[in-house]
Order: structure tokens, then sequence, then C-alpha cells
């Protein structure tokens, strides 16, 4: 017996590969009662999301929370739910198949991408455990969310460490932090934009919604409000706006503590009253389309919105296996993997291929001149 996690099949000359773990929050098993209990009971007894002291929390969790959300939750999942299941899983499962495939393009050594949740399934542990079985000597966790927040990126860390506590062999660990500003993904967001623009007429105003976090965080340190200002002025950039076509707002706040300001659907709310009628809509801290984009800000952002007398309304949708952010994220991947001996980027089979056929060809050329 050991306390850890031994390598049971080990032998010299195992073939190795890196292993991208893909990580995103998680959603539940299913849009009723009991799975959203469960759901809501794992993520939201998570230190780094309520950061109430647990004898106080814990009373309010478990005597109120627990007992009236999960109906109200599972109404809203059920209006988003489709055959696939939950948008979020789905869109992150085509995620990993359309990384993957442009991992085998770009390296040369095996790379495996895997996919893994917060909370619920699949689940980080096991997760870790299939890459290891695959050979993963080296694993870079890309949390999927661009900008860094305590609540999200640092609890997806937390969880890495404590399954690797359990391992006699550790494997070689990078974490990205963050991409809130990196080209590929503010240009992809903006070409997101256009093409919507090239679909829709253009509303007089573009609302960059994020999702919100209590006030206290940003006062304690948490760089998240920075860093979807960041995303947000870059992107506004990159389609040459006017302060007064763009505008940042949070959303999806919870409990009733104040969260980062201005709130979105008080904002929905206001336009109409200063003359703005028609807007768009994006969600640049979303990888994926979930709950809190469909349902959140497709629908009931909306409903307030064309209440207070507004008239169009676009929410553009997230950037989920879009092509240019598919991209993008396989540059983060390569920016983050540089150094480790088997995927250093450089041509990929079908590119030596390439290569090797135009030189033979050049060779022949040569000879039918003699
Ligand atoms: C994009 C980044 C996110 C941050 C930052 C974030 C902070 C945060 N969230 C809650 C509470 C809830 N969030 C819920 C859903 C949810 N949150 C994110 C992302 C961020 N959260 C996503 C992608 C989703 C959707 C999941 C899906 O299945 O589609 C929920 C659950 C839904 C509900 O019951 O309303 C809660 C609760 C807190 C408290 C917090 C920061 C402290
Ligand atoms: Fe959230
Ligand atoms: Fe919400």
């Amino acid at each position: 017996m050991s306390r850890f996690i031994n390598e049971q099949d080990y032998f010299h000359g195992k073939s190795e590969c890196t292993g991208i773990l893909l990580v995103n929050l998680g959603t539940p098993d299913a849009p009723d009662k009991a799975s959203l209990r469960r759901y809501l009971k794992e993520f939201l007894s998570d230190p780094r999301v309520v950061e109430i002291p647990r004898i106080i929390w814990n009373v309010i969790l478990h005597g109120i929370i627990l007992n009236t959300r999960p109906a109200k939750s599972a109404a809203k999942y059920k209006t988003v739910w489709t055959e696939n299941g939950s948008p979020l899983m789905h869109i992150s499962e085509q995620q990993q198949q359309a990384l993957q495939k442009e991992m085998d393009i770009r390296f040369q050594g095996p790379v495996k991408v895997a996919l893994a949740m917060r909370y619920g399934n699949p689940a980080i542990p096991d997760t870790l455990l299939k890459l290891k079985e695959a050979g993963a000597r080296r694993v870079l966790v890309l949390p999927l969310y661009p900008q860094y927040c305590a609540a999200t990126n640092a609890t997806t860390f937390d969880k890495v460490f404590d399954e690797l506590k359990r391992w006699r062999w550790m494997p070689e660990l990078r974490l990205v932090n963050h991409y809130h500003d990196h080209p590929g993904y503010i240009k992809a967001l903006a070409n997101s934009v256009l093409a919507h623009w090239e679909k829709q007429p253009r509303g007089q105003l573009l609302v960059m919604s994020f999702h919100g976090i209590p006030k206290r965080n940003l006062m304690l340190g948490d760089p998240y409000h920075c860093e979807c200002h960041k995303t947000a002025r870059l992107l506004a950039e990159e389609l040459n706006l006017k302060p007064s076509e763009w505008r940042v707002t949070f959303q999806s706040r919870f409990g009733k503590a104040e969260w980062l300001q201005p709130y979105t659907d008080k904002t929905m709310q206001a336009l109409p009253g200063e003359g703005i009628k028609n807007v768009d809509v994006v969600c640049p801290g979303f990888a994926a389309d979930c709950l809190e984009t469909l349902e959140e800000i497709r629908e009931e952002n909306r409903e307030y919105f064309q209440h207070a007398g507004g008239e169009h309304y676009h929410y553009i949708p997230a950037l989920n296996d879009n092509s240019e952010h598919i991209k993008a994220l396989a540059d983060i991947i390569q920016q983050h993997t540089q150094g480790w001996a088997e995927t250093t980027p450089g041509w990929s089979t079908t590119t030596q291929q390439r290569r090797a056929e135009k030189t033979l060809q050049r060779a022949t050329d040569k000879g039918a001149k003699q």
C-alpha cells in the first residue's frame, strides 16, 4: 500500500506526449432539480467562489440557496438545453476536437488535448489521470477564461494541484494565467463582431457584457475588472469605435452584496431613455455560449431592453469553435509549450511531405534540363 498514485505499468522507453488540459466551469448533468442541486452544491461550496466565512455561508447555502435555487435554475437551463445537452458542454467538446486537429497539424511530437470541467464532469482529477495514461509527462493547463479571476482561474489551478499532490511522479506543469489581451483573441472577437454587422444593421451601441464578481474581490486585488476593461478597450480599438459607440457592463450578479458596476440589466433598462434604441451585445469573457449568455443575455436582457422602449437588440454569439478562435487558442498553446522538446513547433508531417515533394520536383526539373 502507498498513499500515492504509483506508476503501475511503467517501463523504460514508454512513449511520452504533451497534455493540454482545457478547463471550463462545468454544467449540470441534466436540467433538473436534483442535478442542479448537486452541481450548485459543489460550485457554491468552493471558498474561491464565495468568500464569506464558512460558518455563516454554510447556513445560508444549505438552509436557503440549495432549497430554492436548484428548481429556478433548472427551469432556466431547460430553455437552453438542446438534443446535444448543455450548450457549454457541447461547445467545449467541439473546441477540444478542433484544437486536437490543430495540434496534430502544428506540432511534430504527440500532443493530447483533453477537456475537463472545474465542477461536475468530466472532472479535473479523472482527466489528468487519462492524460497520465496517455503518457503525458508535460501538462499545460489552459482555463478557458480570457480574463484572470480567482473565482475561475485560481480555483482551476487549486484543483489541479490537489490532484497532483497524490501522484508519485508528477508531470512538468505550466499554467496559462490569462489571455485577455492576446492579439489573436482580440482579432477573433473583432472579426466576429464585423461578421455580425455584415448580416445585421449595426446598432447605435456595442455593449460588452462580462460576468460580474463581487466589488470586494476587486478591492482585495483581483485583476479581473482591469483585464475586462483592457479586453474591451483593445476590441474597441480594433473596431475603430468612438467612445460613445461602446460600453462595458457586468452581468450575472449573485447574492445581495455589491458587484462590479455598471450592471448589464440596469443598463439595458436605462439605454432607451438615453435615446439608444438599437444595441448589439457581445460577451467577450465567455469562450463558449452557456446559460449566462444564451438565457441571461440573449433572452432576459432583450426583454428588459424592449420593455423599456428599446427596438433592436442583437446578441453576438461567443467565439465557440469558430476557426479564428481555435487558431488563437492554438497560438496561446504554442507560446506556452515552447521548449518542450517533442512539441517544438515545426513542420507538420504534411508540411514536411510537401517540402520533400518540392525538393524532389526541383531535382527532377534540373535533371530534365540537363
Ligand atoms: C466567465 C467567467 C466567470 C466568472 C468570473 C464567474 C464568477 C462567478 N460566478 C458565480 C455564480 C454562478 N455562475 C454561474 C454560471 C456560470 N458562470 C460562468 C462563468 C463565470 N463565473 C459560466 C460559464 C456559467 C454557466 C454555466 C453553464 O452551465 O452554462 C452559476 C450557475 C447558474 C445559476 O444558477 O444561475 C452561478 C450560481 C459567482 C458567485 C462568481 C464570482 C464570485
Ligand atoms: Fe458564474
Ligand atoms: Fe445568470
